[in-house]
């Protein structure tokens, strides 16, 4: 028996396989990519298992490119030698907003509820969407599960959560939620594992292409950088984070229309805007352009300032975590950061910093540090699946 976890992005599907025995989820056997998945793209699958890496074109015939993936999954799932029987499909969802708190099965009415997200989350929610609509109808009577980003952030306080706008605007929906729950989640569980100081102050630093930061007591959200979208707070790898509305405002002014503020907003900003270069942060490392040494140090004093409003928010800092690809790998930021948080007394031990490469948990303070400072490498897979294991097994 085995849980297939799913992770629908615009251009590409990230999967993997976690055996079940009894009710706990072991260690993935196989885990895989397929991307090229966007209109005119070339479509592949990569994949993982037993050590071994494996790739192959997709063929696309006269059927959607998505149905035909999934086919080419379903007859690699069935290759596998001793193939374990698929218990369910559990799929991040980012956008549950105040309707669901809390993973579920996936039905016709919930996936109607979740599709009036979609403008929520433009970049992400229609192809999480798009995903379960998929597998449903390739992997026929399979339970599919949805896990929300948003859900982790259900305990933030009402002060956090509510914008100073008119009540009747938040009887819409208008509100702070909070994303990356499945991945701080995970750290979160990860650091009480290692770290008996973890049940105190806690901030987590989620930086990959989306970025944000969440403080966490005993546990559990207080504040966090995204709001009611995957727009606000940091810099990200296309996205602007916290701007002043005034912007959008000129700009409708100048007659900016809906389409061409959301590929602004969502595509064109960020690294990629301010650099004019790229959104990959280890291009901007290699660049020598004024511009892509202009869009790091932003990137890194956007996590710095954040940091400062977030400990305020929590009263102080027990424990910083770097997670998120960048957050994982990029020794340089962290050692920024670390430096510019020396008020905090935040200390990085330069040689454990360097030895941290996301391939494992590793603390990286030097013994004076009065901050424990660690790297987590995050698994959204493997939460998607032990949320699934918990409702099969309820
Ligand atoms: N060795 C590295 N050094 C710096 N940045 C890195 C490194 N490896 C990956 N990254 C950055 O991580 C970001 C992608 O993060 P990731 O969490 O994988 O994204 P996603 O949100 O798509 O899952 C990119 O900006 C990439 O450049
Ligand atoms: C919510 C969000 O920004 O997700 P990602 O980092 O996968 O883009
Ligand atoms: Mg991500």
């Amino acid at each position: 028996m085995a849980i297939l976890s799913v992770n629908a992005g615009s251009s590409s599907l990230k999967f993997a396989l976690y055996p079940l025995i009894g009710s706990e989820v072991q260690t993935q056997i196989l885990s895989g990519l397929m991307e090229g998945l966007e209109s005119g793209g070339a479509p592949q699958m990569r994949w993982h298992y037993q050590g071994q890496e494996h790739c192959c074109a997709l063929v696309v015939d006269d059927q959607p490119v998505f149905a035909q993936a999934l086919c080419s999954l379903r007859e690699l799932l069935a290759q596998l030698p001793d193939a374990p029987t698929l218990q369910a499909v559990s799929h991040r969802v980012v956008h549950g907003a105040d309707k669901y708190r809390a993973s579920l099965f996936v039905n016709d009415e919930v996936l109607a509820q979740l599709a009036a997200f979609n403008s929520l989350a433009p970049l992400h929610q229609p192809h999480n969407l798009e995903g379960i609509r998929a597998f449903r109808a390739a992997f026929v009577g399979l339970p599919q599960v949805a896990c929300f980003d948003t859900a982790f952030h259900a305990s933030l306080p009402e002060v956090d959560y509510r914008f100073a706008l008119p009540q009747e605007l938040y009887a819409q929906g208008l509100r702070r939620y909070g994303f990356h729950g499945l991945s701080y989640q995970y750290v979160m569980g990860t650091l009480l594992a290692h770290s008996t100081r973890a049940k105190g102050r806690t901030l987590m630093a989620h930086l990959g292409n989306g970025a944000s930061l969440c403080a966490a007591r005993d546990g559990k959200s207080c504040a966090t950088t995204m709001g009611f979208s995957a727009l606000d707070g940091l810099i990200m790898g296309t996205r602007p984070g916290a701007l002043d509305p005034g912007v959008l405002l000129y700009l409708l002014e100048q007659g900016w229309d809906h389409a061409r503020l959301q590929k602004l907003l969502y595509k064109q900003s960020g690294l990629l805007g301010l650099s004019g270069l790229s959104a990959d942060m280890r291009r901007l490392r290699e660049a020598s352009s004024p511009q892509a040494k202009l869009a790091i140090e932003a990137f890194t004093y956007r996590v710095v300032r954040e940091t400062g409003a977030l400990v305020a928010c929590v009263q102080g800092l027990d424990v910083l975590a770097f997670s998120g690809g960048i957050g994982e790998h990029d020794v340089t930021l962290r050692a920024q950061v670390g430096q510019q948080l020396s008020w905090l007394g935040v200390v990085i031990d330069p040689e454990r910093n360097a030895r941290a490469t996301g391939s494992e948990v590793v603390a990286i303070h030097a013994p004076s540090s009065q901050v424990e400072v660690w790297v987590v490498p995050t698994d959204e897979a493997v939460v998607a699946a032990r949320e699934a294991a918990t409702l099969l097994f309820a």
